[in-house]
């Protein structure tokens, strides 16, 4: 029996091609699976570069295997020295006088003659030798047929003003022109279909592309310094929307790719100082599209924002039943401190029965009523005049800010502290409701943050558990130095979250969970906290009134109250605000219906963060890298 063979793997032989292939489709199923490394392995192996590359190996290998060699390189010299051995042996066989008289025959010598002529000859073309006086302007031509079926060519042109010629302004990244690898932007254009362009209009070209069907022949003179593309990848999280259609400055809108803040983007092309070209990941097409460049966009943003009529600073309203607020704040202050002590005594009932618990001996800190009153109305130009801008981190601040945001795909190794998770949704959606069931599901695993206070220690209360109690001055001095993520004033007290409580938490191994608002969302997207924030949305209205029917709204008084439609119609518009200014900043959305479902939800969406590889900012990861 033969032995079983291992195929042998001859490169040269096999179909390099196909093997490419195959490798190409399990690595795209490899992105599908959003494997590591993945896409950048699949971009390596699309890249036109390396398929031209392995065309031309298997070309040469192609020839090398048909080239003809002879057998041998003197057969005439060979069948000499044979006819001489032979006449020299004694006793000559019968088969030894046979090939004796076989090989002096004149037609045997003339056939090795001309084996000899043939197999020595060379065949190669013999290339005239280049003239010396040749013209240093002489310019080398290169047609250029591209087969268009119904695709765009990928590539826009310009005209020079001064010289009225056209060249390729720019060719799109994995569109047909940039798939044939045989047009560059620079190359001046000569002929299209036989037709010569000089002093067309571009849009005259474009009409004669647009009727020509399959074939387009191009004649063009290639630019002689093509700049080599050494960039390095880059992603970024676009923080603004964009609309070619609705920019008259973009060279061409149907080669523009639109994008809404948020969205994942792979910049393939930065070359042009105004126009980068990019995808949007995960990567849909293989064909790129123009998108302003960093500072092009600014600069867009800058001129809107200056052409808006004034507007004075506008940050969310959160739901605090808005008519109360005014209510209260036209309550005579005689009152309010008459009624501090029973207040007090109210809070502490409601605060116990309601906003605290214990699960499995241990206190769920973080939801006490005081706290989440005081951040309905937060500090408005701070605790000594903060001012806003520099908390606010996408509204008429940030609007002059970045762009896009830098990001790297980050997989949180398993020796470092967990990432932040924070919550964040229109008031009285259920995000406290929320937290609280993850955290009651497992205390050993989640936890919130204790927070601050200005105010003294009740009776019951251990200083660490409830609050950390502190001085008016300690309370102010860090959020001088911008060490609380979020804080505000409530009857007097202040109240907040420090960064320290946080990361306490995390050093402890456990997951923090807090919930902030919007204008907090800058000071826990940081390299210390690494937050994934995760926006609760409510459901439409009809739904929300349907799930909401039994459930009790806290409001700014001591008391809860049933919900009422008002209150429907204020979460729904705030939540809508919310996501206007904030989206870009969503890690993660739950439609927060049925409670049950949302908090399965989120239980998954929580663990996902920490074990799975998610894109991060890159500062988080290089400090020091600014975009
Ligand atoms: N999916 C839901 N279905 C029914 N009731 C819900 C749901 N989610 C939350 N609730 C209820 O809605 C009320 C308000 O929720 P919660 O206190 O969590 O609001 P919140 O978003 O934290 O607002 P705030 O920050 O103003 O306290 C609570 O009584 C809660 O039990």
């Amino acid at each position: 029996m033969r032995p079983a063979m291992e195929p042998e793997l001859d490169v040269g032989e096999s179909d390099l091609m196909q093997i490419l292939s195959h490798v190409v489709e399990e690595v795209r199923d490899s992105v599908g699976q959003d494997i590591d490394g993945a896409e950048l392995l699949y971009g390596l192996l699309n890249a036109p570069w390396l398929q031209s590359l392995l065309k031309v190996y298997e070309c040469l290998q192609q020839y090398l295997k048909s080239s003809t060699m002879p057998h041998l390189p003197y057969a005439s010299g060979l069948s000499l020295e044979i006819l001489s051995d032979l006449q020299a042996l004694p006793y000559p066989s019968q088969e030894a006088r046979e090939l004796y008289t076989l090989l002096t025959e004149p037609n045997m010598q003339a056939l090795l003659s001309a084996h000899d002529v043939v197999g020595l000859k060379d065949y190669e073309p013999i290339l005239p030798p280049l003239p010396e006086d040749l013209p240093v302007d002489e310019e080398a031509m290169r047609i250029v047929c591209l087969v268009k079926n119904k695709q765009p060519l990928g590539a826009t042109i310009r005209r020079d003003e001064t010289t009225g010629e056209i060249y390729v302004a720019r060719v799109i990244h994995g569109g047909l022109a940039d798939r044939s690898g045989l047009l560059h932007a620079g190359d001046k254009l000569v002929e299209v279909n036989g037709q010569p362009v000089f002093g067309l209009e571009p849009e005259q070209i474009i009409q004669i592309l647009a009727n020509s069907h399959g074939t387009v022949m191009f004649k063009v003179v290639p630019i002689t310094d093509r700049p080599v593309n050494n960039q390095t990848m880059l992603y970024v999280r676009t923080l603004t929307d964009y609309s070619p259609q609705q920019d008259p400055a973009i060279p061409c809108a149907d080669a523009g790719m639109a994008f809404r803040k948020g969205d994942l983007l792979e910049i393939v092309d930065q070359t042009d100082a105004l126009w980068w070209q990019a995808k949007k990941l995960p990567c849909s097409s293989a064909c790129a599209g123009l998108i302003p460049s960093a500072s092009l966009l600014k600069r867009k943003q800058r001129e809107f924002w200056w052409s808006q009529p004034y507007q004075p600073h506008t940050c969310i309203k959160t739901l605090s039943t808005v008519d109360e607020e005014d209510d209260i704040l036209a309550i005579d202050v005689t009152f309010i401190e008459a009624d501090e002590e029973a207040f007090e005594s109210e809070e502490l009932r409601e605060e116990e029965n309601e906003f605290s618990a214990t699960v499995e001996g241990i206190y769920l800190a973080g939801f006490r009523r005081s706290l989440r009153l005081c951040r309905r109305r937060r500090i408005q130009g701070g605790v000594s005049g903060l001012s806003c801008s520099l908390r606010c981190p996408s509204s008429c601040y940030s609007a002059l800010a970045n762009p896009y945001e830098e990001v790297v795909r980050y997989q949180r190794p398993p020796e470092d502290t967990h990432r932040l998770i924070a919550l964040l949704g229109p008031s009285g959606v259920g995000v406290n409701e929320l937290r609280r069931r993850l955290i009651e599901i497992n205390p050993k695993t989640y936890q919130g943050a204790t927070p601050h206070t200005t105010r003294h220690p009740k009776s019951h209360e251990e200083p660490g558990r409830e609050y950390h109690y502190i001085s008016k001055e300690q309370f102010e001095n860090m959020a001088y130095s911008q060490r609380f993520v979020e804080y505000g004033e409530h009857r007097g007290h202040f109240y907040g979250t420090s960064v320290e409580a946080v990361k306490d938490v995390l050093a402890s191994g456990k997951i923090c969970i807090i919930d902030i608002e919007p204008y907090a969302i800058d000071s826990v997207r940081t390299h210390e906290l690494r937050a994934y924030i995760i926006y609760i949305k409510p459901p439409p209205i009809e739904q929300l009134k349907r799930t909401r029917v039994n459930s009790q709204l806290i409001t700014s008084y001591f008391t809860t109250r049933p919900f009422r439609d008002e209150d429907f119609q204020e979460i729904e518009e705030a939540g809508r605000r919310m996501e206007q200014q904030y989206s870009q900043f969503f890690d993660h959305v739950i439609v927060n219906d049925g409670l049950q479902a949302s908090c399965v939800q989120l239980l998954t969406v929580v663990r996902r963060a920490q074990d799975e590889p998610q894109w991060v900012p890159a500062s988080w990861i290089r400090p020091s890298d600014r975009f």
